[in-house]
């Protein structure tokens, strides 16, 4: 486990996965991304291998889109290192990552609501028949195909004619978890893809994420709930402000200490002082100070590192 602390050194600190004999499938080493001035991101390690969910967590501005941009191709990082099966790489647009195998799927999904549900599986990559200049889309054979992969990973739905936006937010994620996992990804970048749904829509997802790693995709899942994420990861990366606050692997942190991370323990133990000032604000149910620091990250030094 990698733990940095709030201390002044601002040490850069390497993550240290145990090595199961397999080589990363996505690596980044150090890395980092300035926009001109600002440093977006700074001295982040992460390592995604297949079979595995890494949860990336943090608070707003913590800087999670800049990361999964660096992976999807969309920007490149301007320090560090970015790796894929072992070797540097440095993409110049999303296409080139999809060809690596690395899919991602974004909050609001890039569907289109009033097609059918194959029609989305397909959208893009469309299977055509009869030679050119007579090629007409092969209807059957997408709703064929659409219908046994989205079987293949547990999801039963009623009519795959029914246009994608009657769908329940939870399974149009699902949708496009299973179309990644079609279309060959090895790394699947699910973008909060929990954010916007209650509790039994996000147990569908959660139940997806785990059908993807169980065929053995890497998987990086980008979150602010560190409930859902404690569910489903193998390892957890807490961000903050840009830097790596946590690395861990799940048997190294338990839920509360990736929840104390996220809340950020003496930011809460401050904010509870200041709300107990205001008139009808009731902070019995906050944790105390003590509680919260007896959980809180430990400076990090050469040797604060397990
Ligand atoms: N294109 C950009 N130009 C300048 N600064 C940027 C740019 N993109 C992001 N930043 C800055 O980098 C920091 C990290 O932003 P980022 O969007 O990666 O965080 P985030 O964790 O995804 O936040 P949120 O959950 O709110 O989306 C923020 O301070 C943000 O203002």
């Amino acid at each position: 486990m990698t733990i940095k602390g709030s201390g002044p050194s601002g040490a850069v600190l390497q993550d240290t996965p145990a090595d199961d004999g397999t080589t990363p499938i996505v690596e980044l080493r150090a890395a980092g991304k300035s926009y001109g001035n600002i440093r977006a991101l700074h001295g982040v390690s992460l390592t995604v291998r297949p079979g595995q969910v890494t949860c990336v967590l943090g608070d707003n501005g913590a800087g999670k889109s800049t990361l999964i941009k660096i992976i999807s191709g969309l920007h490149q990082h301007t320090e560090g290192e970015f790796l894929v099966d072992g070797r540097p790489v440095r993409f110049g647009s999303p296409r080139e990552a999809l060809d690596a195998g690395i899919a991602t799927v974004y909050q609001d999904l890039a569907t289109v609501p009033l097609m059918p549900v194959w029609r989305n599986f397909f959208l893009g990559s469309e299977m055509t028949r009869g030679p050119w200049p007579v090629r007409r889309l092969d209807i059957a054979r997408m709703k064929r195909t659409a219908d046994q992969e989205l079987r293949n990973m547990g999801i039963v739905l009623d009519d795959l004619d029914q246009p994608i936006g009657t769908l329940s937010g939870g399974q149009r994620q699902s949708v496009a978890i299973a179309r990644a996992v079609y279309f060959g990804a090895r790394v699947l970048i699910l973008d909060e893809p929990t954010a916007a749904l209650g509790v039994k829509q996000s147990g569908v997802v959660l139940k997806y994420i785990a059908a993807a790693r169980d065929r053995g995709l890497g998987v990086i899942f980008i979150t602010h709930n560190p409930h859902h994420a404690y569910m489903v990861g193998d390892h957890f990366s807490v961000l903050r402000l840009g830097t790596m606050d946590l690395s861990a692997d799940r048997d190294e942190v338990g839920l509360e200490e990736l929840t104390n991370h996220m809340a950020g323990g003496a930011e809460l133990a401050a904010l509870k002082h200041e709300l107990a000032q205001v008139r009808g604000v009731d902070v019995e149910g906050l944790p105390e100070a003590e509680d919260l620091q007896a959980t809180a990250p430990v400076p990090a030094t050469e040797e604060g590192t397990s």
